[in-house]
């Protein structure tokens, strides 16, 4: 994760704004009701299949405001699995069954972990979602489940890098040769809230943003999630059922020399009564990328580079954490 100071200084809504839908009338972005505070700004949501419509124009507006994405066609039962899956796992195993996964060595290829402290409040079971899988063998059909549902969020993730692409002026495929997508570095963050229903403090998880080129996160309730606005101030985040919440990565930023920014965001949990479970999915290159500012981002006088070229590995490494922790290195990278 990068450091508070790093994160509060730099500015994640250009041009990615989250703005009022009441600000816009294009047609693309759904008007959604949402049980935000009333003075909540909303997380803008996205028809999945409007980015693939002819106009340039509105693929490019869509863009500007990925959020929230519906109209994605993966099938309820997918998410319903997903998250009777993840239940059952922090359900019907035992403590000592899933300390297994505790950490052991920087190549674990799953890592489970039980944070309870003023800092972080949350039980998570990370695995390595891509190029290579590594699921655990219980309960008996999670292998399944998740792969049927890590198939179709792959799907999803390399449409979006078409749709960026084209609206950023390039062919199709930049963005996935570029980050070399199809050999991607993937881990599915499993989340529970709190860490068996009893939190220490407020904060679920700190603020951070993620590497790589995106990150699809789906939840079974809505509440705890916060994004921060541009004008520096925490957005609870509502989407609707089986939505899938899109937050840029830092690798996106470091290839587009900061035109696209990551979004910085974080869990509370404030009260004890409310339990919710979150599948995080960072999409990454592959570790073997180096990704550096393009020149098409780059001009000397008004843009220039403003990250260090790196392996997607390298990048991984540069903070001393694991790769399946897939922490941020930004104020490593940044110049
Ligand atoms: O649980 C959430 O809503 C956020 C999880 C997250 O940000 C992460 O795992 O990186
Ligand atoms: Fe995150």
């Amino acid at each position: 994760m990068a450091e508070k100071s790093s994160l509060l200084t730099k500015n994640p809504f250009e041009p990615n704004s989250f703005t009022s839908l009441d600000q816009t009338n294009d047609s693309f972005l759904i008007n959604h009701h949402q049980c935000a505070d009333s003075d909540d700004e909303v997380i803008p949501t996205i028809d999945y299949l409007m980015l693939f419509s002819d106009g340039q124009d509105q693929q490019f507006k869509a863009l500007q405001y990925l959020g929230q994405l519906v109209n994605h066609n993966i099938s309820d039962h997918v998410f319903e699995d997903i998250f009777k899956g993840i239940s059952d796992f922090f359900a019907l195993t035992n403590l000592e069954e899933r300390m297994v996964y505790e950490k052991k060595s920087h190549t674990d290829m799953m890592r489970w972990g039980l944070r309870s402290s003023s800092e972080e409040n949350r039980e998570y079971f990370k695995v390595i979602a891509h190029l290579h899988q590594h699921f655990p063998s219980k309960p008996s059909n999670f292998c399944k489940i998740l792969e049927e549902y890590l198939k179709e969020i792959r799907g999803i993730v390399l449409g979006l890098a078409r749709a960026v692409s084209k609206t950023l002026g390039f062919e199709e495929c930049y963005i996935e040769k570029a980050l070399n997508l199809k050999s991607g570095f993937d881990v599915s963050a499993m989340n529970l809230y709190p860490p068996n229903y009893k939190s220490n403090d407020r904060i679920g998880l700190p603020e951070h943003t993620d590497p790589g080129f995106c990150v699809t996160l789906v939840q079974d309730v809505n509440g705890s999630l916060q994004v921060l606005s541009h004008q520096g101030k925490w957005i609870n985040v509502y989407f609707p059922h089986n939505a899938i919440l899109i937050q840029l990565g830092d690798h996106l930023e470091i290839l587009t020399n900061g035109k696209y920014k990551s979004h910085i965001h974080r869990v509370i949990v404030d009260n004890n009564k409310m339990k919710r479970i979150s599948v995080a999915t960072l999409h990454g290159p592959s570790l073997d990328t180096f990704v550096s500012p393009a020149p098409e981002f780059v001009d000397e006088a008004d843009h220039p580079v403003a990250y260090i070229g790196m392996t997607y590995k390298e990048s991984l490494d540069a903070n001393g954490g694991d790769e399946i922790d897939v922490q941020s290195s930004m104020e490593k990278i940044s110049l």
